[in-house]
């Protein structure tokens, strides 16, 4: 296995050092024989976890695959992703599950860690079998029906009570559908100008309100995906103060992008949640910062051309975005390494009880790392991503930082900003 000394990088944004990776870990001197990487001016962080991840296979590999998917990630800094279980078939059984796990591990750019159903098919009728995707070799520790909203108060509980024995998570793609009948966009202003069907930000709200009272009530560990307005924050942070078990996700694109793109009628901005107004993404932001909002996930929903090139009543919701995430959360942030640090790879490893991801680059500790060049300008090219799938909201935008290197256990995935496979 070579080992590598990377020469003058400044761990979190700290002064210059030098770090050596060797059997996979971060290592201490003699670096004879090391193959050496100049790092001066970047940046070293934790590889990134992805909590919230759309790879499409099996059943849309038309659009993604995981191996794509991967490359993807390893080019946006990351080193572990969660797949959702909206596949097709659905990741609702240990045999789907392990397949997905298995082709992770073929592809070798990132860890894959597939996400289970919480019900049969997402159908939102009957429980899946949580307990054997937990068993499998998969080891499924995250649930949920993402796409979909475990609507059936019944069945949310249930599933809380079920995961509290090995102490599992919900992850709850929070949408009163009842709400939502119709819904094309944020129901605002925007929509009525419009003329388009909105998506009230109550029917999030009022889920979050329902569910953190019964992960309350159950004991048990409840994630929200996607958070997208300022009343959810205000709902979680009311909980958290309550010392609910609950984390909260928040996507790159709702933390820069608003509801005034859909006036382009362009479904590129289509997305689920729908991008809301410049003052929930203040508050997102803030939320973000505060620790009410624990993560960043990106949400990366690829969708072939078909699907999204076409009128914005028929497009399909969703972004990719693994490419781009943490230029969009640097853009947002700045330089605020060790909260970009914290949001975006150890509270996500953390979350998911991932061991060996999120952990500080100390000798000893798995070599699972990123570097960024913050002073790069990158022009986002759409034909220019590793993703199967073209539909980014930001081409043509400039975004800070470039992904110079990524390193699996070890072993690079990216180098000089390009995937080693
Ligand atoms: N976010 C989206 O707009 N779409 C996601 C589903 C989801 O995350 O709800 C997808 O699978 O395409
Ligand atoms: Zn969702
Ligand atoms: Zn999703």
């Amino acid at each position: 296995m070579t080992a590598y000394l990377i020469k003058g990088v400044r761990l979190l944004g700290g002064d210059p050092a030098d770090l050596l990776i060797a059997d996979g870990v971060i290592a201490e001197g003699p670096a004879d024989g090391a193959e050496v990487i100049d790092a001066e001016g970047l940046v070293a962080l934790p590889g990134l976890v992805d909590l919230h991840t759309h790879l499409r296979e099996p059943g849309r590999e038309d659009a993604e695959t995981v191996e794509t998917g991967s490359r993807a990630a390893a080019l946006g800094g990351y080193t572990a992703v969660f797949a959702m279980a909206n596949t097709s078939p659905v990741a609702d059984t240990a045999g789907v599950v392990e397949q997905v796990w298995r082709l992770g591990r073929e592809a070798g750019l990132v860890d894959v860690q597939p996400i289970g159903a919480v019900t049969v098919g997402l159908a939102g009728k009957q429980l899946a079998e949580l307990g054997a995707m937990a068993t499998s070799a998969a080891n499924v520790r995250i649930f949920s029906d993402d796409g979909f909203c475990v609507a059936d108060p019944r069945l949310m509980r249930r599933a809380l009570e079920y995961v509290k024995a090995f102490d599992g998570i919900i992850a709850q793609h929070a949408e009163e559908p009842r709400l939502t009948e119709g819904a094309q966009m944020h129901e605002g202003e925007v929509s009525t100008r419009l003329g388009l069907t909105g998506w009230p930000a109550v029917a999030e709200e009022a889920i979050i309100a329902r569910d953190v009272l019964l992960a309350e009530h159950v004991g048990s560990r409840l994630h929200v995906c996607h958070v997208s307005t300022a009343g959810s924050v205000e709902v979680l942070r009311q909980a958290k103060a309550r010392g609910v078990r609950v984390t909260a996700e928040v996507t790159p694109h709702h933390l820069l992008l608003t509801d005034e793109l859909a006036a382009s009628y362009d479904p590129v901005y289509k997305v689920n949640p729908p991008l809301r107004t410049a003052s929930d993404v203040r508050a997102l932001r803030q939320a973000l910062v505060d620790g009410v909002i624990d993560i960043v996930a990106t949400d990366h929903a690829p969708h072939a051309v078909e699907d999204k090139e076409c009128e914005w009543a028929y497009a399909r919701p969703g972004m990719v975005g693994l490419e781009t995430a943490l230029p969009v959360v640097l853009s947002v942030l700045g330089e605020q390494w060790d909260l970009i640090a914290e949001r975006m790879s150890r509270a996500p490893a953390r979350i998911a009880g991932l061991a060996g991801h999120g952990t500080d680059l100390t000798v000893g500790s798995p070599a699972n790392l990123t570097l960024v060049d913050p002073s790069a300008r990158r022009v986002v090219d759409p034909s220019g991503l590793a993703s199967r799938s073209r539909n980014t909201p930001y081409a043509g935008t400039t975004l800070p930082g470039r992904i110079v290197a990524t390193f699996l256990r070890g072993e690079p995935t990216v180098l000089d900003g390009k995937a080693v496979k």
